[in-house]
Order: C-alpha cells, then structure tokens, then sequence
C-alpha cells in the first residue's frame, strides 16, 4: 500500500494526515503551538515552533499508523496565509513571524493605497488590509529598521516549513496571491509594486504552482520528522486554496464554509474576470488557471475558543457546547459581534471590538455560547449577502474546519446561510487538499478533479428549516446594525487597550 502526506499547519496547531491511494484516511496527528499576543493587535508565532510541532506530528503519525515511511510517496502542505517570515542570508529568521490576524499595520495600508492608487486593485486584486504581507513587510521596515537590515528574503509560513524539510526557498501561486506582491493574473511577482516600495526582486522567492514538484526531504530534516528521503515534496497551497481543493471546490456553482481560526465564505471563479470591487479577497487558486474569492471573518474559530478559554477553562468544545441545542435559535434575545480582533468582510476595520448585545438576567453560560455560534454565523452571512449581491447563486455550501465538528453549528450554518450545507467525513478540507496536491504529483491520478471524486467524500447534508430561517433572517438584520452603531464607540475606547 503506497500512501501521501498531508500537512496544514494552522494557527491553531499543524495537523498532519495519512492517506492512501482510494482517499482512506490512515492516521492522523496534531500538535499545539503558541500566539504571542504582546500588545492589543499584535499576533505572532515563533516559526521553529511550527517546525518542532511538525517534526513531533509527523512522527506521532508515522508511529501510530506503523507504516513503513519508503511507503510514503509524497507530501505536501496547507499553511495559515499571510503571514510574514523574515530571513537572512543564512535562511534563518530575524524575528519571530508578523500573522494574518495581526492588525498592527492601519497606517502602511493608508501608505500602500496613497502610493499605488487604482494599481492596487488592478494588479494585486485585493485591498490594502492589515493581515496581508506588504503591510507587515513596510511595519518592519519603518519600526524595526536594524532588524530589516538583517533580513534578506521573505517567505510565508508553510514555505519556510518546507524551506526546513527541503532546503530549497519556494512560493506558490495560491499563497504568493496574499502578499500584495503578486500581479494576480500574470502569476509573477509585480515589478511595479515592488519598485513602488523599493523592494528589491531577489526578496521574493521563486514561484511555482501549488501541486510543483520542489525536491525531497533532507537528510537532517528525515532524522528530524522520520520521514524517508525519497518522499517526494509538493509546495502545497494557502490553506483556503487548499480548503476548497479538500472540499471539492474545483469547478464553478459551489460554496465553501470554513471555520477555523478565522471564517471564510469562498466561491471557486475559472478565471480572473469576475470584479467585486476590492469587496472580498480574490486570489489564484491551487487549481492551475483557476482563482477563488472569498470573504473573511477574522475571528470565527477564535471568538469561540476565546470564550471557552475565558468562561469555561479546562472544558472540551463538546463539553461546553453540550446545552447549546436546547435553546432556541436567537439565544433568547442576546447577539454577539465577533470582531474581537477587528474585523475584514464586510467591514475592514481594525479598531472596531466585538459586543454582546441584550444581556438579560435570565442568560445562562449556554446561551451565551449558542450566542457566540451565531454571532460567527451571521458574519459569515454578511459574506454569502455579498456574494449573493454580486448575482453569485449561494444554495450549496460545503463545511469544513473545527467548526464542522459540531452538528449544531451545520444545523445553524443551513438555517442562517439559507442553503444545504454539506459535511465532510472529515472536517480537515485544508490537510485533505495538501494530501491530493501530492496525490496527483505522485502520479496517483491525472488531475485534482479526478482524485477529488474518490478522496472527497461527503458524509451528511444538513437543510434549512424554513421557520428558524426566517427567525434568523430578523435577527441577521438587528446584527447587522451593531457594527455601525458601536464603531464610535470602539474607536473611543481604542486609547484604553494597550
Ligand atoms: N468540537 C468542536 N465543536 C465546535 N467547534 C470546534 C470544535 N473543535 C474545534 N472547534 C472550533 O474550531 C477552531 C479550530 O479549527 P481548525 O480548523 O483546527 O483551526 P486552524 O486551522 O486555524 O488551526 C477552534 O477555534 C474552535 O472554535
Ligand atoms: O487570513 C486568512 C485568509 O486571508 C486566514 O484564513 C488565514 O489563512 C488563517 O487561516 P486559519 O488558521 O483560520 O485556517
């Protein structure tokens, strides 16, 4: 039996899969890693945590499975987007990693559109936020320019991870699309932004399609993880281009829902036509030729997990979450805004905090969970609106990531998203599309689409019911007023976080 490797290394913890060639899942393993949070917007994680991490799963999956790792015939990665890994010129890196979810950059992303005007949008496709790369790239540059002086060359996170099991610097597509640095359609590296903020071309690594071919793993990296050297290693993709690809989005007419850290709406586009404005993101694919466009809630994951972490330490997601479904939709009057970071769709703001708004003497711990759930959903919701807005049909939505685990919230996805939402065997879309990057490499299938006929494998679909829906569609409306109603006030209280 030959077998592939899928790893996503989220924000969460890395995650590694074992697959064989009908798509059957062997073995899995997982390993935690820290946020470092040192001031309010910041958000950072020590790369060689992401290493260790990775080199402890692989071998909790090579043990657990017994498989023989010359069985193994390929591995690929999904990684958390965005964030930004400093390198000298001996590859190591010069401080620890600038994330996605840190908003810390409002005023480089001011300085970006002052510089670039309509470029911005007609090359990179996607606004100046926060999260992306340049932004952080300029931060470091301005705040810590003995530290920039240091640095040599960027990569994102899975690439440096890949950069330890391999030796060799490379970016694909998918990922390289989050940067700001990338014209879009032309998949290659935008002289005119580069030049735009004096970056010199040799800090951007070399490009290559998700599913290309990049070396084999090292001598010192197979001591390191127990993987043999004659794996062979595929870049891998963002980790919501590998999302859709894990769950099937590879042709037009599907949706995606993911809730991990942060929450995603994504619609598969087959070419770089479609224009919403700077509205959501837009992105190459890891489907060769192909993009996606998606609207992100920063916090989905993270709001519910900064919860059980506040109200209910020690508690398992389930354990917590067990009342949940004995309190009817609307959680007795009480909403929740998740923007506990800030927020992007539809409202890209950095200042703004999340609410619990119409808390009643009768709320118990579980309502304010079931509250939480659907203060996610409603913000995933503003992206579907968005979607629907821009004559998208939204009616079938797959759900994946950490939030699919819990049949309650794909209940409330169908109800709120007005749409049947579909659930996976398993829930980790992102490893499962790692996994069929390096299938299709290791020759195992001609295309994504075929292998994804046999490794996607849909387990339930859950339909909306038609009274909760309409309950939830008053509510959604009342939800939508809270961003604007407490912006001031956010922006008030922004000189009291520290
Ligand atoms: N059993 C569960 N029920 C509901 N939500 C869950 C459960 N387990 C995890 N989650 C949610 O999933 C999130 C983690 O999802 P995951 O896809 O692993 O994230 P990441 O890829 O960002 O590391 C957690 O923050 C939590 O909100
Ligand atoms: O910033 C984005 C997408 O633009 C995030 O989706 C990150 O890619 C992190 O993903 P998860 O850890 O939540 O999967």
């Amino acid at each position: 039996m030959k077998y592939v490797v899928g790893v996503d290394l989220g924000t969460s913890a890395v995650k590694t899969l074992l697959i064989d060639q009908a798509g059957t899942l062997h073995a899995e393993a997982t390993r935690e890693y820290s946020l470092y949070h040192d001031k309010a917007g910041w958000s950072e994680q020590d790369p060689e945590d992401w290493v260790a991490g990775t080199a402890g799963s692989l071998q909790d999956l090579i043990v657990k499975s017994g498989v023989n790792p010359e069985d193994i015939e390929g591995i690929s990665f999904s990684g958390q987007m965005h964030g930004l890994v400093l390198l000298d010129a001996n590859d190591r890196p010069v401080r620890r990693a600038i994330l996605w979810n840190d908003t810390r950059t409002t005023e480089q992303c001011r300085e970006i559109e002052r510089t670039l005007g309509d470029k911005l949008l007609s090359i990179t496709r996607n606004p100046a936020l926060e999260g992306f790369t340049l932004p952080k790239i300029l931060w470091v540059k301005q705040y810590e320019p003995e530290v920039f002086a240091r640095a040599s060359h960027f990569l994102l996170p899975k690439d440096y991870l890949r950069l330890r099991l391999t030796g060799a610097k490379h970016m694909d597509l998918s990922d390289a699309a989050g940067t700001l640095l990338l014209d879009i359609a032309a998949k290659r590296w935008s002289e005119d932004v580069l030049s735009a903020f004096e970056i010199p071309a040799s800090y951007c690594p070399p490009l290559v399609e998700a599913g290309g071919y990049v070396g084999a793993i090292s001598a010192e990296a197979s001591q390191l993880t127990g993987l043999s050297s004659s794996t062979k290693v595929f870049a891998g993709g963002a980790d919501n281009a590998c999302g859709a690809i894990g769950a099937g989005i590879l042709s037009p007419g599907l949706t995606l829902c993911s809730i991990g850290t942060s929450g995603v709406i994504l619609t598969y586009e087959a070419d770089a036509s479609a224009d919403y404005e700077g509205k959501v993101h837009f992105f190459n694919h890891g489907k060769e030729n192909a993009f996606y466009a998606m609207g992100v809630t920063l916090a989905a994951g993270y709001s519910l997990s900064w919860f059980r972490n506040t109200f209910a330490k020690g508690e398992t997601f389930d354990a917590m979450l067990e009342g949940v479904n004995d309190i009817p939709a609307g959680s007795n009057g009480l909403l929740f805004t998740p923007f506990i970071v800030g927020e992007r769709t539809p409202h890209a703001d950095a200042k703004i905090r999340g609410s619990f708004i119409g808390i009643d003497g009768s709320h118990t711990r579980a309502h304010f969970a079931r509250a939480v759930m659907e203060g996610i959903t409603f913000s995933l919701n503003e992206s579907i609106d968005l979607f629907r807005a821009a004559g998208k049909t939204v009616d079938t939505i797959v759900s994946i990531g950490g939030g699919a685990k819990n049949p309650v919230w794909l209940q409330m996805q169908a109800d709120i998203f007005r749409a049947n939402v579909v659930a996976l065997e398993n829930e980790q879309g992102p490893g499962l599309g790692a996994a069929m990057l390096a299938a299709v490499g290791s020759g195992w299938y001609p295309t994504l689409d075929a292998c994804g006929e046999v490794f996607v494998k849909r387990a339930r679909t859950y339909y909306p019911n038609e009274n909760t829906s309409k309950k939830y569609e008053q509510l959604f409306r009342i939800y939508q007023q809270i961003y604007t109603q407490t912006k001031e006030i956010n922006e008030s209280l922004h000189a009291f976080r520290s």
